[in-house]
């Protein structure tokens, strides 16, 4: 199970005190030095360089649009995210699990830590996961829902929880549809027809679609945004990722080609769509994993609800072999998605390559894979 797998991978190595780890950001005057990045500190350029012009704006896609099945081929692979509207999740729904978050993150701390996520755990509420890669904290909070959300609900409202559940898991309902949907879009771009290919992920399945895990994500306001870092640089460990940002922006996305952070603007009523990691080994390569982060603004405080799609806990993800040729062998090994979690706990930016099995030909560069080698 998705929730059990977890349970040693992501170490807490981090030299801060759990003072510095659970601060209250939303009383905070001045930007702590526990919370001050340089740009160095995550490898990337910190922002664009100064007086470029930014033709680039990640693609919108309409779900009605009789030719969305190309148009999300394309976005997967020259993008690796666009936005979608005409997705049918209403806009009430939306307005309500973003309420839900911004009542849970108003919590006092005393409070919100009564459902912390435990140290060997996936669920809860804590700083990001990934944290415990860099050595200065982020500018923000999480709560992580992987199944039912009752447990914590009731530790953080023993009265009151059921409203909280209840939008979760209508939200829960619908996002798995979505992300059936998306995911045989984006399977049927591929060329994948016959629903053999992938029973579990076929739309009349029976075995139920995938599994997935909620992350509810909140960015105070920030008194120094531009030495602080929202939630630092990183690929979904997913096939794919739903977002939902409320109306402040603050997601980037890396474009390789011109090595530059691209804002991807809140547009009323779209929703963001990652490809992630195990898509990107699922087509070979072909629709890289987009690397993204989140930055943060002086006087806005930001909500972001993902929806990290993932395959059933018993199924290994492996290059399509409608993909693999002689002269297109497997990129990359068999692995579940608890696997490649734990893999991800462990190695981080390294994933991908860890579980690579062998270096492209010709100098081929998958541009996707974002430790990969050039060779000759
Ligand atoms: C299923 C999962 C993906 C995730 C780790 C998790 O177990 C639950 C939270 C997810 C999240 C959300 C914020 C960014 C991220 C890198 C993190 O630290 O926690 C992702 C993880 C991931 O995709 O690897
Ligand atoms: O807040 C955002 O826009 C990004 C969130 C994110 O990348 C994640 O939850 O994985
Ligand atoms: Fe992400």
């Amino acid at each position: 199970m998705l929730s059990t797998l977890l349970s040693d991978s992501y170490r807490s190595h981090h030299p801060l005190n759990l003072h510095h780890k659970f601060l209250d950001l939303n009383s905070v005057k001045e930007l702590p030095d526990t919370h001050a990045w340089t740009s160095q500190l995550d490898g990337y350029p910190s922002s664009s360089p100064a007086g470029t012009c930014h033709p680039e704006t990640v693609p919108i896609i309409d779900l009605n649009n009789e030719n969305a099945t190309e148009l999300i081929g394309h976005a997967c692979k020259s993008w690796g995210v666009f936005q979608v509207i005409n997705h049918n999740i209403p806009k009430n729904m939306l307005d309500e699990v973003e309420l839900a978050g911004n009542k849970l993150f108003s919590l006092p701390m005393h409070q919100k830590l009564r459902a912390a996520r435990p140290p060997d755990g996936i669920s809860g509420y804590g700083v990001a996961r990934i944290s415990s890669f860099f050595p200065k904290l982020m500018w923000s909070e999480g709560f992580t829902v992987v199944g039912s959300p009752l447990e914590h609900a009731r530790q953080l409202w023993p009265h009151d929880y059921h409203e909280f559940c209840d939008t979760i898991e209508d939200y829960q309902k619908s996002m798995k549809k979505l992300a059936g949907r998306l995911m045989w879009l984006m399977l049927g771009s591929l060329g994948i027809t016959a629903e053999d290919d992938m029973k579990w992920a076929s739309p009349e399945g029976e075995s139920g679609g995938g599994s997935a895990a909620i992350q509810l994500n909140s960015y105070p306001a920030c008194p120094d945004p531009d030495r602080a870092m929202g939630l630092a640089a990183h690929t979904d460990s997913t096939l794919l990722t739903i977002l939902h940002q409320s109306n402040t922006s603050g997601l980037q996305v890396f474009r390789e080609e011109s090595k530059r952070w691209i804002t991807v603007p809140p547009h009323p009523g779209a929703l963001v769509i990652h490809v992630g990691d195990l898509m990107h080994i699922l087509s070979n390569g072909l629709y890289p994993s987009v690397l993204h982060r989140a930055v943060v603004n002086r006087t806005r405080h930001r909500l972001s609800i993902a929806y990290l799609y993932g395959p059933p806990s018993s199924v290994k993800i492996s290059p399509l072999p409608k993909l693999v040729d002689h002269f297109h062998p497997p990129l990359y090994r068999p692995i579940t998605w608890s696997e490649y979690l734990g893999t991800k706990a462990k190695h981080f930016d390294k994933a991908l390559t860890s579980v690579r099995l062998c270096a492209p030909r010709n100098g081929f560069v998958d541009t996707n894979d974002h430790n990969s080698v050039q060779v000759g």
